[in-house]
């Protein structure tokens, strides 16, 4: 008996933009029309879609001055537009804490559970939590799936894991979790797809340079290390947030500089990264722009280059040697001039770039010579969610 067809919505909360997107069920899914609401909260919020076949509306206003606003005008659109209704709502959740290892139905046990670790990721999951509560008021009663972006990140060793605290407070659930982890789960599909043998058995660095950024080791397909933390404000410098701090600068900021806990939040993960250090942009576009006559700017793009660079042979180290280097995201998968800056002075590690390739962005750009193949790649979590939503509701 053929299986029927469903209708999987998909809805990736950002601190800033939201994403969202229809698939029909099949192998491959298919995409059925594709958004993303940026810049919230402030005057230039626009609204931009993409249809299956090419159709697409590009940047109208859509005056949303929050999370709410913005969660509201894209179900307006989606309810506006000649599509089939979703059976299954799938979101990604970039915390599942230690509870969650895999994607699971939303309920109001589960919603209590991720309440409770808003600290934990305070710019993702109120805004997160914000479309699970208008998808159950607007589209009563159709199931709900979260994704955990922590999930992937499980198959860490307790030493990745640990911080060096004492036993009491690491007992609260205060550990390395590490982020992006639908994104990999994509990449390392993709991969497998392709024929790639390191995807399953060898030594994978995958580095996701977006707004937010961060790398993660993966050997013989698993999650070893990852330069995230506790929250995703840790590892690399980002466009707003800072990436790994001393704790004595917080502990400065709070007890001397006379900053409450509130501003210390708002200003690691909102005014800081290339924001805080060029005083100009968080777009790396602006930066390349600047960098060559605004030397803050130059700053801000050299900064970011050379702490993902020790990032990256730090990765190497942990994996003992580098098969496969994958760019995406953003920044990865449209910047040249950023991947050359980080690979420079690799070779060591068996990294070196064919400069012709790397500046068509194509997708091997790895010198013949050198000893690991380093990838373009574009990320895709929104078909990842849709994917695990619709398996989970399928089981069901
Ligand atoms: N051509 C480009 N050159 C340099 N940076 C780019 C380019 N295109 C996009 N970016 C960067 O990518 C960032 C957004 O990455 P993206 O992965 O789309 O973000 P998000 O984390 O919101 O999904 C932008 O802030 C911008 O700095
Ligand atoms: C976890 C994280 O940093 O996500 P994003 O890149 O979407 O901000
Ligand atoms: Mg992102």
């Amino acid at each position: 008996m053929p299986v029927p067809m469903k209708y999987i919505l998909v809805f990736n909360a950002g601190s800033s933009s939201i994403k969202f997107a229809l698939y029909a069920s099949g192998a491959p899914l298919q995409s059925i029309y594709a958004g993303e609401l940026t810049r919230i909260g402030s005057s230039g919020s626009t609204l931009s879609v993409r249809h299956r076949g090419g159709a697409s509306s590009g940047g109208e206003p859509a005056g949303a001055s929050g999370h709410e606003a913005a969660f509201r005008r894209i179900f307006s659109w989606i309810q506006s537009v000649d599509a089939p209704p979703p059976d299954i709502i799938g979101h990604r959740l970039v915390h599942g804490g230690p509870l969650y290892a895999d994607p699971a139905i939303v309920t109001p046990e589960l919603l209590a559970d991720i309440g409770r670790l808003v600290p934990y990721a305070p710019e993702h999951l109120p805004p997160a939590l914000k479309g699970v509560a208008l998808a159950a008021e607007l589209m009563a009663g159709v199931p709900q799936v979260a994704c955990f972006d922590t999930a992937f990140h499980r198959s860490m060793p307790e030493v990745a894991r640990m911080y060096a605290l004492p036993e009491p407070v690491r007992r609260q659930g205060v550990q390395r979790y590490g982020f992006h982890g639908l994104s990999y789960q994509y990449l390392l599909t993709e991969l497998r797809r392709m024929g790639e043998r390191s995807a399953d058995r060898g030594r994978v660095v995958l580095a996701h340079l977006g707004h937010g950024a961060s790398m993660v080791a993966v050997k013989d397909g698993k999650s070893v290390e990852t330069t995230m933390g506790f929250s995703p404000a840790g590892g690399l410098v980002m466009s707003t947030r800072t990436g790994d701090l001393d704790p004595g600068v917080l502990l400065f900021l709070l007890e001397e500089a006379g900053m409450s806990p509130q501003e210390v939040k708002e200003m690691v993960n909102r005014r800081s990264g290339l924001l805080g250090v060029s005083a100009e942009s968080d777009d790396m576009r602006d930066l390349l722009e600047l960098e060559a006559s605004d030397p803050a700017a130059r700053l801000a793009v050299d900064l970011f280059c050379y702490q993902a660079r020790k990032h990256l042979g730090s990765l190497i180290a942990v994996l003992g040697g580098l098969d496969l280097l994958v760019f995406t995201g953003g920044i990865g998968e449209h910047a040249p001039v950023i991947r050359s800056r980080i690979c420079n002075g690799l070779e060591c590690m068996g990294i070196a770039l064919d400069e012709r390739r790397n500046g068509e962005n194509a997708a091997v750009i790895s010198a013949d010579t050198a000893g690991a193949v380093i990838r373009v790649m574009q990320t895709d979590e929104e078909q990842m969610i849709a994917g695990e939503a619709l398996r989970l509701a399928l089981l069901r």
